[in-house]
Parts: C-alpha cells; sequence; structure tokens
C-alpha cells in the first residue's frame, strides 16, 4: 500500500503506492525493537500490553523471578511476553542483573548519586566541537577495555564492587539499550528474516545523537555512565556486544524514533510512561497537516488514513500536538524537541504567506 523512498526536504518517507481510502489501516507495527515503562510507572503499566491504571500496582509477576522489573496485568500478558519477547530465556537474566546492581547501589551509596545533573539544562548557543564526542567515546572504550588497568572495578569479580549508581533515567536507558543488545546477541546465531525487525535495520534509522548532546550537554556524560554500568554488570556472552558504538547507536536512535508510551486515552492529561522504539514506524515523516493518525492498541502501534490518500502521496503522522500553534511556534517546537526545521507543505506554504 506503500513504499519507502527519499523525500526532498526529510530524509526518507512512506509514499502510497495506490489510492487509499479514508480509515484504511496501513500499518500495523506489532512489537517494539526495545522498549522501557520508566521506573516510576513500571509497577502500574503491564509489561505487555502496556495497560495502566493510575494507583493500581499489577499483581502478575514472572514465575521464578520478582526481580526483573516486570509486572503484568494478566497471566495471559505475562505468558505472551514470555513466548513473544523471550522465548530463549536471554533477557530476563540481565534484567535481573540491572535491577540487582540499581539495588545494590542504593543501599551502598543510598542518596550519593554520582554525577547528579540536571537534564533540563538546555545550552542554547552551545555545540561541541567537532570531533570532541568521538574523542571522548574513544578514551571511555579505551578504558573500559585497557588490560593495563589493573585496579579496574570492571573486572571485579564481585557485582558489589561494579555497580556504578546511576539516575532513574538512566537506569531506565540501560534497560532499554540491554533489551536491544540481547535482540543483537540472539541475531548473532538466529539470523532475523524481517529486514526491519534486525539490528542493520534498527541501525539504519536516523540518529540525533549529536543534535541532543550540543543541546543538553550534561546527557554526554549521562551516556557515558550508561555504557559504563552496562560493560560492568552484563553477562560475559554479551560482553562483544555492549560497545561504545552500539550503545551510542541505541541512545542516538531513541532521540530521533522513540514513540512514547502514553496513557490511554490520549488527552492533553495522559501520563507518558516509557519509551518506545518500532523501526517499522519509524519512516513516517512529521506533518503539520497529516493524512495518517498514529494510535496505540495496547502493544502494538496503528497507523490509519485520516482522510482519502491520493497514489504517490506521502502518508504521514503528527509527532506531537502542535497543530494548532502559528507556524513559528511549530517550527520552533519540532527544533526543540525533535532537532528538525520542519519542511511540511503546510509550513512552507504557511512560512511562505508570512516572508
Ligand atoms: C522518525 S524519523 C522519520 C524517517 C526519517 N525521515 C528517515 O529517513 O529515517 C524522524 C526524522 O525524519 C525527519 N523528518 C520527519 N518529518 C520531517 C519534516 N516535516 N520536516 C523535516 N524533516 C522531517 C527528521 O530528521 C526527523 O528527525
Amino acid at each position: 500500500m506503500f513504499e519507502i523512498r527519499p523525500t526532498t526536504y526529510g530524509g526518507r518517507g512512506c509514499f502510497a503506492t495506490c489510492a487509499i481510502p479514508r480509515g484504511t489501516l496501513v500499518h500495523i507495527a506489532t512489537t517494539p525493537f526495545t522498549a522501557v515503562i520508566f521506573r516510576d510507572f513500571r509497577k502500574e503499566v503491564c509489561a505487555y500490553c502496556f495497560a495502566y491504571e493510575i494507583n493500581r500496582t499489577w499483581k502478575v509477576r514472572l514465575r521464578g523471578t520478582e526481580s526483573a522489573g516486570l509486572w503484568f496485568c494478566s497471566e495471559s500478558c505475562r505468558e505472551q511476553w514470555v513466548n513473544e519477547e523471550d522465548p530463549s530465556c536471554e533477557l530476563v537474566p540481565v534484567l535481573e542483573v540491572i535491577e540487582q546492581a540499581v539495588a545494590i547501589a542504593r543501599r551502598k551509596l543510598q542518596s550519593a548519586k554520582t554525577g547528579e545533573y540536571d537534564e533540563d539544562f538546555v545550552h542554547e548557543d552551545f555545540s561541541f566541537e567537532s570531533d570532541a564526542i568521538e574523542k571522548l567515546w574513544e578514551h571511555v572504550e579505551g578504558l573500559v577495555t585497557s588490560n593495563s588497568v589493573t585496579a579496574n572495578p570492571l573486572r571485579n569479580p564481585t557485582l558489589k564492587n561494579r555497580v556504578l549508581a546511576l539516575e532513574d533515567i538512566e537506569y531506565d536507558s540501560a534497560r532499554l539499550v540491554a533489551v536491544a543488545i540481547v535482540r543483537l546477541y540472539l541475531e548473532s546465531y538466529n539470523t532475523s528474516t524481517v529486514p526491519w525487525f534486525t539490528w542493520n535495520g534498527f541501525s539504519g534509522l536516523e540518529s540525533h545523537e549529536k543534535d541532543l548532546i550540543n543541546r543538553l550537554p550534561a546527557l554526554l556524560e549521562s551516556h557515558i555512565r550508561v555504557f559504563i554500568f552496562l560493560k560492568a554488570i552484563m553477562p560475559k556472552k554479551l560482553q562483544p556486544f555492549v560497545t561504545t558504538a552500539n550503545v551510542r547507536a541505541v541512545l542516538g536512535r531513541e532521540s530521533a524514533n522513540a514513540f512514547g508510551i502514553w496513557q490511554l486515552p490520549l488527552n492533553s492529561e495522559s501520563e507518558c510512561l516509557g519509551s518506545s522504539i518500532f523501526p517499522s514506524g519509524s519512516y513516517f515523516n512529521h506533518s503539520c497537516d497529516p493524512n495518517v493518525i498514529k494510535t496505540r492498541n495496547g502493544r502494538q502501534m496503528h497507523f490509519t488514513t485520516s482522510c482519502a490518500v491520493r497514489d504517490g502521496e506521502e502518508l504521514c503522522i503528527s509527532y506531537g500536538m502542535m497543530l494548532k500553534m502559528p507556524v513559528q511556534a511549530r517550527q520552533n517546537l519540532l527544533q526543540e524537541q525533535w532537532y528538525f526545521k520542519c519542511g511540511c507543505s503546510r509550513c512552507t506554504a504557511e512560512l511562505a504567506t508570512a516572508a
């Protein structure tokens, strides 16, 4: 019904290959490549279907372990999660070790969080020198892989001496990265046949890492801490996949492609419960005059036409609640939050009129 090809204004986009009537379900993104329920909400959000009820803690946990940080609204959701998300039982031990590390860090360090930062501290006119970000990451990679550092805490045999205290939001990032790394590990011996659900498909998505870090420089340190944390605690067999490149790939893709997991029904009061990346749904560009509506249906993301679409027309969604704003406000918001200058037909026409 549509194909992915280059646009003239913003990378690739989805173009109708036939006339599509209004109300047509043009795509279902069935499950995220990686997702995380934010720590504050995870007892109240089903890890499978993302059902959420305020102040209601779900009671169903994984059999045999309560320490993977997963809560389910029903036994059926738990079974589906196990069968679809972790059939080879590789992910749960990783989530467990993350949670053990969090518990140890909290006991050991209590409120003494390392490197507390203000994530909202925005640098409007700041930019790292061209290769500064690369050089810093190379340095970090060198530090953690260097055998000459004999007292390297990452080589300590006990988890207790390896944990690094992170902010809650960083533990969430660590879980998001860990899920993707487990997928990459599994793919290394069991090739996926769904191209957009492979690591290559995922890492072919756009990244806004540099824009994000130039805007919020404290995030660079934060991303490095997430890498060091994962490098320290991930099981040995996954270590070859815990590289700076892979951690950066996930965190950079999140900045350009994440779908918030919003409380339903969606309205201006809805809470953002988590973050998810659906590679197959990531090729829909934004338009301030969208012709496709995205809706979350449990764990799935549905894309439905909101008007009749002509053969060859681009299929676009709206990335946020800004459609009623004047053109300059929309442009500013998209630049600040999504790091691009909106080149949709409505903005182009309104900017030309305003000029
Ligand atoms: C989720 S991706 C969409 C697919 C992307 N075009 C690609 O080739 O991977 C979001 C990115 O697409 C580009 N984009 C989406 N909508 C745009 C628009 N209206 N104007 C300019 N760029 C846009 C921006 O770079 C944005 O960060």
